[in-house]
């Protein structure tokens, strides 16, 4: 289900338009929870998304790390991540530099749930998951969704070039998404992180 409301672009005090919009995004994002379904709120929902869904993926990448004793940091993925991401991004038309830089966001994000899992864990055994995942399953996993994140990147240019417009949809994304799948603080601290530069992603 996706809501999609327009930009507001017209005059105002911010303030309203904020509250409003905040209860609006607080209001479905509930309704969904009761409902079940997955949702994206606005025109920014799919890749709020999309960077819930990675981050997610961070749970299993630090289960796999925490059973193979694996570094949270593996520099040289991260470079073979950002030379496919400036490539595939320039095949879209969009600033090579620009998607890598929101692709480090995206690691960072990813890196920052990886090092408090394994902080919860070591501290609090008896919350750690029982089960090792497959690294290579999950990278693979976070190759598509890195795609998608792409296509997302190039569909939304128009909104993410809109000035105050970009941030409203953007609140309002990241709020629905973090209420919809429930992220506690250091998932709701990754996904900041994660779309602190979509406002600024700009095209070719
Ligand atoms: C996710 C991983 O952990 C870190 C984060 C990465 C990412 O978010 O893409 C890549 C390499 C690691 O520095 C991983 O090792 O695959």
């Amino acid at each position: 289900m996706v809501f999609s409301p327009p930009l507001f672009r017209g005059p105002g005090p911010r303030w309203v338009l904020g509250a409003v919009t905040g209860a609006v995004v607080v209001a479905g994002a509930a309704a969904a929870v009761s409902r079940g379904p997955a949702v994206s709120f606005g025109p920014l929902g799919p890749l709020a998304e999309l960077a819930v869904r990675r981050i997610r993926l961070g749970d299993q990448v630090a289960a796999a790390k925490r059973s193979t004793g694996a570094p949270v940091d593996d520099p040289v993925r991260e470079r073979e991540e950002l030379a496919r991401v400036r490539r595939r991004a320039a095949e879209l038309g969009l600033d090579p530099e620009a998607a890598a830089r929101f692709f480090e966001d995206q690691i960072e994000a990813s890196k920052v749930v990886q090092r408090g899992l394994l902080e919860r864990w070591r501290d609090h055994p008896g919350e750690a998951p029982a089960t090792c995942p497959d690294l290579a399953a999950v990278r693979a996993e976070l190759d598509a969704v890195a795609q998608r994140l792409l296509y997302e990147l190039a569909a939304t240019e128009r909104v993410r070039g809109a000035g105050p417009g970009c941030a409203v949809a953007l609140s309002g994304a990241r709020t629905a998404g973090a209420a919809v799948h429930r992220l506690d603080a250091l998932h709701r601290e990754a996904l900041g992180i994660a779309l602190r530069s979509v406002c600024g992603v700009g095209g070719a």
